[in-house]
């Protein structure tokens, strides 16, 4: 806030109506409240402007108050001259307004864009609110202004590039953003461009698509940071340079978990509006490696079993859209496979909750906020990375397991809307890895739906969860394994049994999900790089906090 800034408040017109309205830098807030004026004969009330205080300009005649209402200078999208209507009394007075955008809170965490416009009687008065709200905005440091945008057109049901160009770059054009937009034009388009691209350019990236397409311009600006900084990614025990830049989700996949996961709702006006308003948030990032070589890395949900063999039948019927994960969860159910191997992990000892608990993570959570400052602490030491003193002792669990889950943060999507792991953190540096052990398919099925009710999806005999900072899996018939050629002899073998089991052979190996993407390896070493990249979002808000701003903002 400028010294020079001085709340402003002043008797102005809507909709014919007298308001009291007032423009605070130091609450950063504009807020206004109908004085319900007795008009003179001429239907016009009087307007007055005062500096320094906070000043009841009159209108002629009785005043009664009604509801107070504001918006923080954070939430208005734009302010821009109002366009004159020819009403009666402008013909008079030739009046002149302005128009404030700003951000509206519907049902569901849903965000709109609202207007509302007051006028002036005199110009003056007019530059001076003009003006004054120009200036708070251009304060707004966070705020983006030119992006780079990737479009993958083929996404979900197809929609993203309408979905960008009807309901987003309005939005964008009216929040003075520019944007430089590239629609792929293949697989990894987007990631190799991001190699090449100079990056200081731009205040943020925007993908328009899934999870797919995130994991992709994900693997893009990591990659290009760690090059930029001289880290082998190969190296899992390297501490990766932080993503200082932004990335934005404009979802238009298949189940958006990153984009609902983060915002709380899949909905492209709602993530373009955290965007403009430049949120940010803190994202974990887990790194897969095996053998020492660097495969892939994850946000959001790292699956084996039953979400990898979901992924895998699900990318034959790729041309029908969503819908192909309903098929294939189906199939895959009924299927009904169990694969046996280790998991050895490290859990978080120092985590201020568990993954039981009923502490969500919600914006503003104080389990990240706490995890952020462990952070800068250790950046502070001489040597940092993945390990750690504070962390436990390994651990082992060996057996058949129907899932092998390891979820980054809640996994809240459209099919699930509390997710995997309701109460895991977006940047608390851990994983909940949930391992789901071979039962009945009843008893599965029962695990399954819980994810949709309320009920605790973890309150079975079949299923341990545990929060961890590392954790390894050795599927059994890579057990023993300790030279790349053994290793790819067993990659064949298992691939041969995946795909074509003779009479009487259980399938052998499924392969990990990770963020819908398949890896390579079934044996992996998987570690929790926190606070890795950072989002325009906020986390999900707590409606009985927003409450108020549901029904004040709506006019
Ligand atoms: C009987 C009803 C059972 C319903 C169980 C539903 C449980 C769903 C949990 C879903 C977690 C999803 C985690 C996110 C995964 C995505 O990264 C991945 C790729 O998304 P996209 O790029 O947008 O295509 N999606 C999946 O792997 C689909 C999982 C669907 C499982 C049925
Ligand atoms: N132009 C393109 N053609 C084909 N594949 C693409 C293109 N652009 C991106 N992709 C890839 O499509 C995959 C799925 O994209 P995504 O947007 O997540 O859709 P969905 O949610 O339906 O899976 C991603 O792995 C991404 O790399
Ligand atoms: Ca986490």
């Amino acid at each position: 806030m400028g010294p020079d800034l001085q709340p402003l408040s002043s008797t102005l017109l809507r909709k014919n109506r007298c308001y009291e309205v007032t423009l605070d830098p130091g609450s950063q807030e504009l807020s206004w409240r109908d004085l319900q004026p007795r008009r003179n004969r001429a239907g016009i009330c009087l307007a007055g402007v005062h500096y320094g205080a906070r000043h009841l300009a009159c209108c002629t005649g009785e005043q009664s108050l009604s509801a107070f209402q504001s918006v923080p200078v954070s939430e208005i999208i734009s302010v821009e001259e109002a366009a004159i209507d020819g009403g009666k009394w402008q013909q008079t007075f030739k009046p002149c307004g302005f128009t404030v955008h700003y951000v509206r809170r519907a049902r569901k965490h849903r965000w709109r864009c609202s207007e509302m416009t007051f006028w002036c009687n005199d110009e003056q008065l007019y530059n001076q609110w003009f003006q004054a709200l120009k200036r708070l905005l251009e304060l707004q440091t966070s705020r983006p202004k030119h992006l780079l945008v990737y479009i993958n057109p083929f996404g979900g049901k197809r929609q993203g590039k309408q979905i960008f160009d009807k309901k987003v770059a309005p939005l964008f054009s009216l929040a003075a953003i520019s944007a430089d937009v590239i629609v792929t034009e293949r697989a990894n388009h987007a990631k190799d461009n991001l190699f090449e691209v100079e990056l200081d350019k731009y205040d943020g990236i925007v993908c328009v698509g899934g999870d797919g397409m995130f994991s992709e311009v994900m693997h893009g600006l990591i990659g290009r940071i760690q090059k930029d900084s001289g880290i082998d990614q190969n190296n899992s025990r390297a501490p990766l340079t932080q993503c200082n830049i932004r990335i934005g989700i404009i979802p238009a996949g298949s189940t958006d978990c990153v984009c609902y996961a983060t915002v709380g709702i899949n909905d492209p006006v709602t993530s373009a509006l955290h965007i403009i308003i430049g949120d940010s948030q803190n994202l974990d990032v887990c790194s897969a490696h095996h053998n020492n070589t660097f495969l892939k890395y994850s946000v959001s949900l790292m699956g084996y079993g039953f979400y990898g063999d979901v992924l895998k039948t699900s990318e034959k019927n790729r041309w029908m859209g969503p819908s192909r994960y309903d098929i294939s969860g189906f199939k895959t159910f009924l299927s009904h496979h169990s694969y046996e191997g280790t998991v050895s992990f490290r859990p978080a000892k120092q985590a201020l909750a568990s993954p039981r608990d009923k502490q969500l993570c919600k914006f503003g959570c104080p389990v990240c906020r706490q995890a952020k400052k462990q952070l800068e602490m250790q950046q502070k030491e001489p040597f940092v990375g993945l390990e750690h003193n504070e962390d436990g002792d390994w651990q082992t669990v060996r057996g058949k397991f129907i899932a092998i889950n390891a979820a980054n943060m809640s996994c809240a999507c459209p099919r699930s809307p509390k997710g995997l792991s309701p109460a895991a953190h977006l940047a608390d540096g851990t994983a909940d890895l949930i391992l789901v052990r071979k039962c009945s398919r009843f008893k599965f099925l029962r695990h399954l739906i819980r994810h949709t009710n309320k009920e605790d999806q973890f309150d079975f005999p079949f299923v341990e969860v545990y929060r961890v900072k590392k954790f390894l899996f050795t599927p059994k018939h890579y057990e023993e394994e300790d030279n790349d050629n053994n290793d790819v002899a067993k990659k064949h073998f298992a691939h041969i049994c995946t795909e074509k089991p003779p009479c009487g052979c259980r399938r052998v190996n499924s392969i990990w999900n990770c963020d819908g993407e398949p890896l390579d390896h079934p044996s992996i070493e998987v570690g929790v790089h926190c606070q890795l990249i950072k989002l325009f979002a906020r986390g999900i808000e707590d409606p009985s906090k927003s409450k108020d701003h549901v029904d004040s903002n709506r006019l």
